[in-house]
Formats: C-alpha cells, structure tokens, sequence
C-alpha cells in the first residue's frame, strides 16, 4: 500500500469515527449516553495497562478551586501546554504575565519525568443541575486525567505527582508580583485604634548583579540566601522555625535599602515594611507580625531610632543624635509627630519576642532584617548570636563596587578597563565615600555626557573630598598636639604646686 493510500484510509477511518461520535451524541439522551461511557470505560480499564488519575476542579464544594487543578494547570502552562495545539488564554490576577495560555478542554499533552512519559488530558462533563442555587453554578466540570503505565505506579504516586504540585505553586508563586505592605494605624468604629497591612505592587529594581559590593562577600549573602530558601527539611529536623535573621548596618547611603529590595526580587518574596514608631503597643505588634504571610521579608529600618521610640531619624552624618532638643528650633509638624509616636509602648522585649518567641513562627518561611547606621548603639540583647544570624556591614564604595556601579551606569564592561579607572582605584583607596555618593557623579547629566566626563567628574569630586579630608587630618593634630601641649604644661604647674619646683 503506497503512502498516499494509507493515509486516505486513515483519513476515512477517522471520519467515520467522527460521525459515529455525533451521531451518538447528537441521538443518544444523556443518561445513556453516561451508561455507555461507563461500561467502555469499565471494558477499557479491564484490557489496558494504563492507569488513570483525575484531579477535579472543584473539590468537594463547589465554590472553592481545587488548589491541586490550579498547580497542574499552572506547571502544565509552563512545562508542556505550549505544545498543545488548542490553547487557552486568561487574564490571571497580580500576575506578572497580562496573559496566561494553557491548554484547552479536551487537549491532551505528554509529559517525561524519571524516563517515563506520562499523558495530561484536560476534559470537561457536562451536567443538568436540577437543584436552585443562590450561586448559579455552570453545568460544565473540568478536570485533569493523568495517565501512565501500571509499571510506574509508585514513582508517578509518591514522586511525580507531588512534583508537579510544588512546581506548580513555586511556578506561581514566581509569577505573581510582588508587593510592598507598610503599616498604618486605622481608627475604627467606638475611636479605638487598629493597626492594618496595606500594600502597593514592589517594582524595586535592585538586583544583587546591580549592587556594588564587594563580590565575596556579595556570594556569600547570596549562598546563605539559597540555603535558607532550600532549608525546610533542614529547619524542620533542628526544630527551628524556618526563618532567618539579618543585620545590615553602615553608613548612610551605602545600599541597605538597596540590598533588601534585591533580596526580595532574587527570593520573589513580598516585603512587609515595618514602622515601629507608629505601633501602638505590644499586642498591636503581634497582630500585625500574625498577619504577614509566608515568603515575606519583615524590614525593620533604623532600628536604633525605632526603639526609642521619638520616631525621629538621628542626625546621622555625625553621629551625634537627635540634634535639635532646642524645642524652639523645632518644626511644629515634626514636633506633633513625636508626640503622637510617644503613644507608642513598643517594649524591646516585645519586639524581641515578636522575632523570636512562640508567635515568630506563624508566618513560615520568613527574613527578618534590621537596619542601622549604628551597630555599636544597639542594645546587645538585639544582636546577641541567634538572634540575628548573619552580620552584614555595607560599607564605604571600594573599587570592585565602583566597577559595578560603572558597569551600571556606564556602560562600562568590567574587562575593559578604562584609563581612568586605575586613578579612580588610588582614590578610592584614600578616601572614604559612599556607593550613593559615587552613583551620583557618574551618571550622566546630559545626553552629551559621556563616560570619559562622568569620570572625571568623579575624580574630581574624589579628590576635593581627599583634600577635605587632608586638611581635617590637619586639623584634629594640630588640636591633639595643642591639648598635649596644654596637659603637658598643667602637669608641670601642678608639678610645681605640689613640690615646690620643677622636675
Ligand atoms: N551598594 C550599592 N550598590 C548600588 N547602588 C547603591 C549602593 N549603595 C547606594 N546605592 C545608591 O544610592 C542610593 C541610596 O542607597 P540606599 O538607600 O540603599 O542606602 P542606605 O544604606 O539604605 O542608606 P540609609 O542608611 O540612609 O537608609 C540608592 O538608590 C542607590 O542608587
Ligand atoms: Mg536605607
């Protein structure tokens, strides 16, 4: 038989089939229909050696999605749907995606794990529902058959089912944006006060490939990052709750903010921004650390200001604190501020408990993060080891920084190394500035801007700060040898006071 031949014949066999479907859908009621079905399955089931496995959408009640057909569905879209030759597209709520194509009712596609293949048939019944119902239910099911050969009973049972539903959900969870809560206080009905999560969508930038650091260090975090996130056998067999805590500190504008946000983005875990200074008590801090959800990083910033509780930043290029107590300096707005945050009885110990206590766990898999530009004024019980697992210092721009901070801003590839790079590496070696500080040289200000100018508009900016320090250096001597000079000379009279004479 030629090949042409085989294939008309083929192609009758099937018309037929075809038409004898219609028929028999088109003349046969229902309930018959549903017996004959019922015995060829029967009689299927009885001669082949293929097991079938269906996943309805709706389990048990109706109204509620079986989560089990929405992660098929999910790591279907993602692995084999796309093979499919009917597909289907959805507009999937806070997802980053506008549109998600899955496979189409009565779509079969296959399916490979471990060497064996499996096959998915999306399929769809549909029913005549007699009953009212105030929730006018659609007639039509849905549901996954997952078919596979009876060898592979197990593996498909205990590892490739499992598989697909947490690859399911890690899918999702990977596609749905991410959102930044913050936390503010709502007064309800009688004026008492309830504390609440609102959120915005997180579309933060910051990556760690983006972050100027040093790059074993940048490994580092990033290693301890993965680890956590893979460690929930680990956490389960040290029965530890499945969290992790970090301290970054260092001087201001040298990317703790920036860090956390690529956080967020390399672990795709929301960011719960707490301000302490507008929590009213200790029980109001519970319900809000109660209410923050799983893959969550809880940011507490400046946590040396927030537990004083003024709600006021210190002044923090020097170090010297709150700066204006002259209460007639104050501006009147920041001045009502405090006074309001000075209603707030957050305990350290409440916090404290928050973190660690029975209620931490609530929330699963979660990163803590404190900030602060003074490390050494922290009460020692809030950095004591295990309370805060990893120290992170973030510190002035080093030249490997720099080189990622060009790369992001000029352009510049970290193997071509530019003429001026090699002075910017002297500089930089003499003089302490930020990573903020050297973004903002080296970005362009115009179109005509290019990166020879932003360079040497950062040499520039390097070396008055060089002469700046220089002369400062100059200056605390000159003090230093000017209060010797003066103790030396009240030593001796003193000398002469007590003895009579001079030594
Ligand atoms: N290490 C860095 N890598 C890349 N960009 C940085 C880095 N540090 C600072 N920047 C840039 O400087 C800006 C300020 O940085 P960031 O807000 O992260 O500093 P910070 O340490 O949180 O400061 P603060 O203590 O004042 O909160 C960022 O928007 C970013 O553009
Ligand atoms: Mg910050």
């Amino acid at each position: 038989m030629g090949f042409e031949e085989m294939w008309s014949k083929i192609g009758s066999i099937m018309a037929t089939i075809m038409f004898m479907y219609a028929m028999f859908e088109k003349f046969f009621p229902p309930h018959l229909r549903m017996n004959v079905q019922k015995y060829t399955h029967k009689l299927a089931s009885f001669l082949s050696p293929y097991i079938q496995i269906t996943f309805p959408e709706f389990a048990g009640e109706r109204l509620k999605r079986s989560e089990a057909f929405t992660a098929i569905q999910t790591y279907l879209s993602a692995t084999s749907s796309l093979s499919a030759k009917r597909l289907k597209a959805e507009v999937v709520k806070d997802s980053q995606t506008p549109v998600v194509l899955s496979m189409d009712d009565s779509e079969e596609v296959s399916d490979e794990f471990k060497g064996v293949k499996v096959w998915w048939l999306l399929n769809k019944t549909t029913l005549k529902t007699q009953s009212f119902s105030f929730y006018p239910a659609s007639d039509e099911k849905r549901y996954y058959t997952l078919s596979f050969h009876n060898r592979y009973r197990d593996l498909i049972a205990h590892s490739y089912i499992p598989h697909v539903l947490e690859e399911g959900k890690a899918i999702k969870i990977k596609n749905r944006q991410l959102k930044l809560y913050t936390n503010n206080c709502s007064t309800g009905w009688y004026g008492w006060n309830r504390a609440k999560w609102s959120n915005v969508t997180f579309e933060h930038p910051a990556r760690f490939e983006t972050l100027a650091m040093e790059p074993n260090k940048k490994e580092e975090i990033i290693n301890d990052l993965i680890k956590f996130k893979k460690g929930k056998e680990y956490y389960t067999k040290i029965g530890k709750a499945w969290k992790r805590g970090y301290l970054l500190y260092g001087p201001p504008g040298t990317g703790k903010s920036t860090m956390i946000a690529a956080m967020a983005n390399f672990l795709y875990y929301d960011v719960y921004d707490l301000e302490l200074t507008s929590v009213k008590d200790n029980t109001q801090l519970r319900t809000l650390l109660i209410e923050t959800s799983s893959k969550s990083i809880l940011v507490i910033e400046d946590i040396d200001c927030s537990l004083d509780l003024t709600g006021k930043r210190r002044n923090k290029r020097n170090g010297k604190g709150n700066q204006d107590n002259d209460e007639s300096n104050k501006d009147p707005v920041k001045n009502a501020e405090e006074e309001e945050n000075k209603d707030s009885k957050v305990t350290l110990s409440g916090l404290l408990n928050c973190i660690d206590g029975i209620w931490s766990a609530c929330a699963g898999e979660r990163i803590i993060v404190f900030t602060t530009n003074f490390v050494d004024k922290l009460d020692p019980a809030l950095i004591r080891s295990g309370r805060m697992d990893k120290h992170i210092e973030l510190s002035y721009c080093c030249f490997e920084a720099f080189k990622v901070l060009a790369t992001n801003y000029l352009d510049i590839d970290d193997h071509h190394h530019h003429h001026l790079f090699s002075i910017v590496e002297r500089l930089l070696g003499e003089v302490n500035v930020t990573p903020a500080d050297v973004a903002e040289k080296i970005m362009p200000k115009s179109n005509s801007d290019d990166s020879e100018i932003c360079l040497k508009n950062l040499i520039e900016f390097l070396e008055s700060a060089k002469k700046k320090k220089e002369e400062e250096d100059e200056e605390e001597s000159r003090l230093k040898e000017e209060k010797e000079r003066e103790n030396g000379e009240l030593k001796n009279n003193n000398g002469v006071k007590e003895n009579g004479f001079i030594h």
